[in-house]
């Protein structure tokens, strides 16, 4: 299957994602950018690099004036300054100008990675995303944020870049492992709670094939998503308002993800803060108590976890953590609730008791009911 969508901004059209089942069609997309002059940098990880950089590498070579590669190691916790001090001094040795281009060609560490060099270098140059996790297709590859962290603080130090082409070979999810697929479901399911019921329950409807990666009902899947992520950052680029609700499982999910110091991975982080701003919402009387266990389950049955009983995490230190984060906004912290399945909506108001509360779900064993 093969489909494509345009991304707009202020009414016109910025960029295109395009997906198809594998990498046969990128070199004539990217021939369309006008990099037939141009130099192109594939930055990629050390894990993707073995994976698939040479069949990328041959789709760009014909269509521009050079392709190098620059490979980091894999993991988030070289998504950082470090990394993209040695990827300035990378292009600079290779004398990229102004209108070369980088292809970020990876998960979501690469693309925010990537994205932010291309951000900076030279005060911007134009990049590319060829997102090859879950995670990144349905979320990561589209609106423009890029960023690393700095020491532990998530995502500290970034900006908003948009890609030029973001291409999606559906095939890469194929190589995953089930820890990595199942992480991309974290932000999956989360689009249904924030944005579409319907959606939500087309997910645990299609739970089998989705895991056994069928790829026509992944595709589906990863085309409702990259809609639902186009039109709320189609309303608001840069996080002034609604792009706010993207962040549903961010506000506890960045505090555990910086305590664990990135042993528990993005998603599975996500999906620990969602099932607690689910807790939250019953406790508010916004969804029902049913609801918010239903929630829980399905993020089980999707691999990901729901309790953090097995971890040396207090919640008096991840509430502190919270506190240190970029989810204070003016004092206050921002945290996005459910008013019902399928509505999110942003929240200014909760307390540390209310977190404490809702962190006591978490605490439970996987097996255990209700403790909120
Ligand atoms: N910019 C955004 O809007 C946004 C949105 C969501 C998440 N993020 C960020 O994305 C990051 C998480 O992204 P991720 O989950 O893709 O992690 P990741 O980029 O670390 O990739 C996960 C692992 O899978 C490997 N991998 C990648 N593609 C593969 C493939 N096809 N086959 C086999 N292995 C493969 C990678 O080498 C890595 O080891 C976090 O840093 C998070 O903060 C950013
Ligand atoms: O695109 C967005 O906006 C999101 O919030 C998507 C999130 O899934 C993603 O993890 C994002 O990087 C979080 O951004 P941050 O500004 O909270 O660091
Ligand atoms: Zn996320």
């Amino acid at each position: 299957m093969s489909d494509r969508m345009t991304v707009h901004r202020d009414g016109k059209p910025i960029y295109d994602i395009v997906m198809e089942e594998n990498y046969d069609r990128l070199g004539q997309e990217v021939a369309s950018l006008s990099v037939r002059d141009r130099r192109l940098c594939v930055v990629t990880d050390s894990t993707v690099a073995e994976l698939y950089s040479d069949t990328v590498i041959r789709q760009l070579e014909p269509v521009c004036r050079e392709v190098h590669l620059f490979v980091f190691p894999a993991g988030e916790e070289n998504k950082n300054l470090d990394t993209v001090r040695d990827l300035y001094e990378f292009l600079i040795q290779n004398h990229y100008d102004r209108n070369d281009m980088l292809v970020a060609l990876g998960g979501g560490v690469v693309g925010d990675l990537c994205g932010f060099t291309a951000a900076t270098y030279l005060r911007g140059i134009r990049f590319i995303q060829v997102p090859t996790t879950l995670l990144s297709q349905v979320d990561s590859s589209i609106g423009g944020k890029t960023g690393v962290d700095f020491d532990a603080y998530k995502n500290m130090v970034g900006a908003f870049h948009m890609p030029q082409l973001v291409y999606t070979a559906a095939s890469s999810l194929l190589t995953l492992t089930e820890e990595q697929f199942a992480c991309g479901m974290g932000e999956v399911i989360k689009h249904g709670l924030i944005m579409d019921a319907d959606y939500y329950e087309w997910l645990q409807a299609h739970r089998e094939e989705i895991l056994a990666r069928d790829l026509s009902v992944c595709e589906q899947m990863i085309l409702v998503s990259c809609r639902i992520k186009r039109d709320v950052v189609e309303q608001d680029p840069t996080e002034q308002g609604i792009r706010g609700i993207l962040n549903f499982g961010h506000t506890l999910g960045h505090a555990i993800e910086k305590l664990m110091h990135f042993h528990l991975l993005h998603g599975q982080c996500v999906a620990l803060g969602s099932v607690a701003a689910a807790g939250l919402s019953a406790k508010r009387g916004e969804i029902t108590m049913e609801e918010a266990l239903q929630i829980r389950e399905v993020f089980f049955q999707f691999g990901l976890p729901i309790s953090i009983a097995d971890f040396e995490l207090s919640k008096e230190e991840i509430i502190a953590a919270t506190k240190n984060d970029k989810k204070m906004d003016s004092g206050k912290i921002k945290f996005i609730l459910l008013h019902r399945i399928g509505e999110a909506f942003i929240d200014r108001t909760v307390t540390d008791e209310e977190m404490n509360t809702c962190l006591d779900w978490l605490m439970g064993g996987s097996d255990e009911d209700e403790r909120i």
